[in-house]
């Protein structure tokens, strides 16, 4: 088998309570994408700690404009491939749109992720998904609710735009995150918010905060794999960096991405927002 040659030692499977443990001490959570077996098998052999089986597949394996059209089906497919390719990474998976419209059928649909082979899912929510996220944690189903940016609401917010900018909708944010974690969230993702807000939200959470686009003030970082790789063509997120333009090759890029959020180097302030 390639892919077990690493000189690595080997580590043990990365779980919530470790996770926990990173936040305390400070040491930073490295997150990425995956949505194929190969792929994970590489990111899992980098030493990521999380992976996020993303509804961004939408986008980057099934090419449409928005997330939106995305299938409980398709992330069970894409979650079952990821699961044969880790031996030791975290592995939450997206629930897609509407597919957490009740809480019935948020446990339902979790039930199908988690035996997929996810130890978390992970909702895009306000305060208005307390009751979901309540009746999944009432199942023992580890919750990660996605704040900020959400773009499973595109067509609401009228495009992909930073979010908590104003004191209002930042107080607000807040607000949700307490009320998140007070339901039963065991882990936040901030998506697109100002790094200090993000920081905020970070230093008050007793749970662990992932951000994306959320400066370096929290307790750890994720990226979209293809992104980070430098394969979409365009313009991108201002959050994007490519590993690739300096690494010899995929599995080095990804190294070097871990190695990056480890060490702070990776957010820079232009990859935030003020
Ligand atoms: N390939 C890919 N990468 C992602 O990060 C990603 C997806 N797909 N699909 C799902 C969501 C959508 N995401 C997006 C998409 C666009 C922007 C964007 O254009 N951001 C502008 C900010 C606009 C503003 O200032 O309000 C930017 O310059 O970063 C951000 C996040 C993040 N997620
Ligand atoms: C961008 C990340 C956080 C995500 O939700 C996804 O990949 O779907
Ligand atoms: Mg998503």
């Amino acid at each position: 088998m390639y892919g077990n040659h690493s000189t690595q030692p080997a580590r043990k499977p990365v779980t919530l309570r470790r996770l926990a443990k990173m936040k305390a001490e400070g040491e930073k959570i490295a997150c990425l994408t995956a949505y194929d077996a190969s792929f994970a098998q590489v990111v899992d052999a980098a030493g990521t700690d999380l992976v996020l089986v993303g509804d961004s597949l939408g986008m980057v394996i099934q090419g449409h404009a928005t997330t939106v059209p995305v299938t409980m089906d398709d992330m069970v497919y894409h979650t079952r491939c990821v699961a044969q390719g880790l031996s030791t990474t975290f592995l939450v998976a997206d629930m897609p749109f509407l597919s957490y419209s009740d809480p019935v059928r948020a446990v339902d649909n979790a039930g199908r992720l988690m035996q997929a082979g996810a130890a978390m899912v992970k909702l895009e929510g306000a305060a208005g998904q307390a009751e979901v996220i309540s009746a999944m944690a009432g199942q023992d189903i580890p919750v990660c609710a996605h704040l900020g940016l959400r773009p499973q609401s595109v067509h609401k917010a009228g495009g992909f735009r930073v979010q908590g900018r104003e004191d209002t909708a930042a107080a607000a944010m807040q607000a949700d995150a307490r009320a998140l974690v007070e339901a039963g969230a065991d882990l936040l993702l901030l998506e697109c918010v100002p790094r200090d807000l993000a920081e905020r939200i970070t230093r008050e959470a007793p749970v662990p905060v992932i951000g994306i686009g959320a400066g370096p003030g929290v307790d750890g970082q994720i990226l979209v794999l293809y992104d980070m790789l430098g394969i979409p063509p365009g313009p991108k997120p201002r959050f994007v960096r490519d590993f690739m333009a300096d690494a010899d090759d995929v599995p080095a890029a990804i190294a070097a991405y871990v190695q990056a959020v480890k060490s702070g180097d990776y957010p820079a302030p232009e990859h935030g927002f003020e």
